[in-house]
């Protein structure tokens, strides 16, 4: 035989009671009638709570009593043939006389006791079933009501009262005999105390009744029916991409659900535990769902962790002092002091040098926790061997949980880096002795960040989220989101990941959407949907969102973002970025932006810096990092240059070649800030900053290679104009060249502690005199490359190359977040 719990929602509404009726009638196919345990119409029960309460301050309650009455006659006359609504109305017309005659009392009395509130709130569950059960006893005469105060017995702990089972399995038996072969509907969470007073048996107390009726009659199975599908490894709410679990041993259904999964209560589980009788969760409104089953010996799967729940309000109160070492009696005086006033501590963690202890209970409970501590321990106090109790508020608990767990190393770690990666402070730490289950204490507004950052983590098999900001939406920016579009696909399929735009903004408009923006048609959305640009409200607004995996990518040539990168790594934000103004402005703040980044644990990316997407800075970190020391390095480092220089032959006009240069996207937004050498200076400083020196700008010297004119040029426009009417001293540069069989190159060079830029004439024996395209080239000699120097080439200039070199940057944040 099998027991059915539906909750509120399932015979909340004329829909819902349908979709039950349906699954009645399959179960009744079975050999065994079921047992219905039925909850109260949803929301049923906090309105009988708050109605209870404005009588006992006297207020006035009589229209939402109308309304709940209403509600059920509603159903009734929708679900009955008008012959057989009469008997059902009018037994629902009682007790809702009943139910005003003891408000009233109340009111009169302005007095609410527990056993009061009890018998106030029994009326919800007592209404729903005898209403249901008769609308099913249309299809199934069989259908009996049964009020669970007959067979339920508890002691007399109202609110929360205690089973009696050994009576309360005796009087089930008993009744289920007497009515052998009838279907019967059981008021969920009602019972009664030995004076036959009506009992609760605490909030989410039906999924209990049904345990204790499927225990005392052995049933096969335990059905909870709500309005989910099942357990969840995460409140879906919060991560989208939670699913569902088929399968979990009762201990971890408990600890889920313990913190915060209510899709069962957890009290439900140990007298199905104890009988080995399995408990499936199944969805109302979603029948095909096959259900989560708690049972023994369910499979452990593959994942080691199964579920994350989560408390989003919580206190914790600190309590310290020398008062407490080797006090054995202490913490047992301090937690029996907790329970005996009702306190619910959720937590607990104790310092090895049992000099603190610390526990988390809820908001409402932690003043009260403090007023009694401070009771209870008046003489440590006042002999300051305890300090006084601290509370810190605005907190939340999120738990991972898995049997699982207990086999696999590196849990912990797992979870600790997650937190630490997305700049989650953890305020405190718990595993239970059973390794099922980690707790840690962090900032509310921290914890959606912290669940979806935890869950990426562990479900490695689900696509794990990149969140990212782009500022700039020009050559590269664009043709970063043309890559990442089509590349998308491969990411989810091969590497688990997807990349989520979730905002964008040039200097006319900018976007941010909490559901990320679709790259198909970006450009058009951010026009129409965009507001005006404003650069503080964007770093503002990245910053709110909170979001996991989070990073910021500067495709600007600007200098405005730069004085932001600071505070996004203080948010716990990466940064990638093709923009050089960052690590070329003064060595002050390229080292507060490294140390700012290590200190906040995440990443500031920045390859395409120098020679666009070819691995160069990658090369150097990797150098220095393994312990090599950089001799000498040369450098071809201007792809505009080295395109001039590679096609400035026979008749060809410099100016042109210039021009052609800026249109394949290999020069800056400002052509000018590349034959005048800055662009080349700012990369040669970067790299001498990453090889070790403490450079400046002026520690760069650069030989010139224009006619002052050009150098001087006020604009764009003016300057093309400069190098056409120089157009002689070119050519003489390039005659000079040709006339010795050699090439013009503009080369770079970091040695002994120098760094220069020269314009030089190289013979065919010369390692840079075979280039071509916008090739850069570098090369690293070093203690280890010592005879033949580590050559990195190739193109160092162009949208295609220098967005790979982005989207790269990107994607190496992102792993180091796994
Ligand atoms: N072209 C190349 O081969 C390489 C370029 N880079 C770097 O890439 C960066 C971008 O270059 P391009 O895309 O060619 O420039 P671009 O001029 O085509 O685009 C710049 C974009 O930044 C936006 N922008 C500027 N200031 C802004 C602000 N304050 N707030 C929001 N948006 C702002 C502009 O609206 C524009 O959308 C530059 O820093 C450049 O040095 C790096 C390596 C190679
Ligand atoms: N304008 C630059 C592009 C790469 O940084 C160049 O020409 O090298
Ligand atoms: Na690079």
């Amino acid at each position: 035989m099998n027991i059915l719990k539906f909750g509120g929602t399932s015979v909340g509404s004329v829909e819902s009671i349908t979709a039950l009726l349906n699954i009645l009638a399959k179960e009744n196919e079975q050999q065994e009638k079921p047992i219905v345990v039925l909850s109260a119409m949803s929301g049923v029960t906090n309105l009988l709570t708050a109605m209870a309460d404005k009588a006992a301050l006297g207020q006035d309650y009589s229209e939402e009593l109308k309304a709940l009455e209403q509600r059920h006659f509603d159903v009734i006359r929708a679900l009955l043939p008008a012959s057989a609504q009469n008997p059902v109305l009018t037994k629902l017309k009682l007790y809702f006389n009943e139910l005003e005659e003891l408000l009233q009392a109340v009111y009169n009395l302005q007095e609410l006791s527990l056993q009061a509130k009890d018998l106030v709130l029994s009326y919800g569950e007592r209404c729903s079933t005898f209403m249901v059960c008769h609308i099913a006893k249309q299809k199934f005469p069989e259908a009996v009501f049964a009020d669970a105060t007959q067979f339920v017995k508890t002691d007399g702990n109202f609110g929360q009262a205690k089973v009696n089972t050994q009576l309360t399995d005796f009087l089930v038996k008993d009744f289920y005999e007497t009515n052998a072969g009838k279907m019967l509907f059981v008021t969920g969470f009602i019972a009664s105390n030995d004076a036959n007073r009506v009992t609760t048996l605490g909030r989410g107390g039906s999924d209990y009744t049904a345990a204790i009726l499927g225990s005392a009659l052995n049933a096969s199975e335990i059905q909870i029916w709500t309005d989910v599908n099942g357990m969840m490894t995460a409140d879906p709410r919060m991560v989208k991409k939670a699913f569902s679990l088929p399968e979990l041993s009762y201990i971890e259904a408990m600890e889920l659900s313990y913190f915060g999964a209510k899709v069962i209560y957890p009290p439900t589980m140990t007298p199905a535990f104890l009988k080995q009788i399995p408990i499936v969760i199944k969805n109302t409104f979603d029948v095909d769902f096959e259900g989560t089953y708690i049972r023994h010996g369910a499979k452990t799967s593959a994942l080691p962790i199964k579920g994350i729940s989560s408390i989003d309000e919580i206190s914790i109160v600190n309590l310290a002092g020398s008062g407490m070492v080797g006090k054995a009696g202490f913490s047992g005086r301090l937690f029996s002091l907790l329970s005996r006033e009702q306190i619910n501590v959720v937590l607990i963690t104790q310092s090895s040098s049992e000099h603190s202890i610390t526990f988390a209970v809820k908001p409402s409970d932690a003043v009260k926790a403090v007023k009694l501590i401070s009771k209870e321990f008046d003489l440590e106090l006042q002999a300051k061997k305890l300090d006084k109790p601290e509370v810190e508020n605005g907190l939340a608990v999120l738990a991972i949980v898995g049997e699982n767990m207990k086999h696999t190393p590196g849990i912990s770690g797992k979870l600790f880096h997650a937190l630490g990666r997305n700049g989650v402070n953890v305020h405190a730490i718990a595993q239970g002795s059973s390794e099922y289950n980690i707790s840690v204490i962090i900032a509310k507004a921290d914890l959606s960040k912290a669940v979806n950052a935890v869950h990426d983590a562990f479900y490695t098999s689900l696509n794990k989220t990149l969140h990212i900001f782009c500022l700039g939406t020009g050559n590269i920016g664009k043709t970063l989101f043309k890559q990442l579009q089509i590349q998308m696909p491969f990411l989810a399929k091969n590497n688990d990941l997807q990349v989520k735009v979730m905002g964008v903004s040039n200097t006319r408009k900018m976007l941010l959407s909490p559901n990320g923006i679709a790259l198909e048609n970006w450009e058009d959305t951010l026009n129409t949907q965009g507001e005006t640009a404003n650069l503080e409200g964007f770093i503002a607004q990245m910053k709110a969102m909170n979001l996991p995996n989070c990073m910021f990518v500067d495709n600007t040539a600007s200098p405005q973002p730069v004085p932001f990168y600071q505070g996004v790594f203080e948010a716990s934000i990466s940064v990638v970025t093709c923009n050089k103004i960052g690590n070329s402005a003064s060595f002050a703040q390229y080292e507060t932006f490294k140390n700012t980044a290590r200190k906040f644990g995440v990443d500031f990316y920045y390859e395409t810096n120098v020679g666009a997407g070819l691995p160069i800075i990658r090369t150097l970190k990797d150098l220095m990092m393994s312990g090599d020391k950089i001799a000498r390095i040369e450098a071809i480092l201007s792809g505009t240059i080295s395109y001039i220089f590679n096609h400035f032959k026979g008749d060809a006009v410099f100016h042109e070649i210039v021009k052609e240069a800026q249109e394949k996207g290999y020069t800056e937004p400002d052509p000018r800030d590349d034959l005048n050498g800055k662009d080349f200076m700012r990369k040669m400083l970067i790299l001498a900053r990453d090889a070790g020196y403490a450079f400046e700008e002026a520690d760069v010297s650069i030989q010139n290679m224009l006619p002052d004119a050009c150098l001087q040029a006020p604009t764009v426009e003016k300057f093309y104009k400069q190098l056409e009417l120089n157009a002689d001293y070119f050519t003489k540069l390039k005659e000079e060249a040709e006339a010795s069989k050699k090439v013009l190159r503009y080369i770079g060079k970091l040695e002994d502690g120098k760094a220069s830029i020269t314009l030089q004439m190289v013979d065919e024996n010369h390692p840079f005199y075979m280039l071509s395209g916008s090739d850069n080239i570098i090369s690293f000699t070093t203690d280890r490359y010592k005879e033949r120097p580590l050559v990195v080439k190739g193109p160092g200039a162009g949208a295609e190359v220098t967005a790979a070199g982005v989207f790269a940057d990107i994607i190496n944040v992102g792993a180091l977040n796994a």
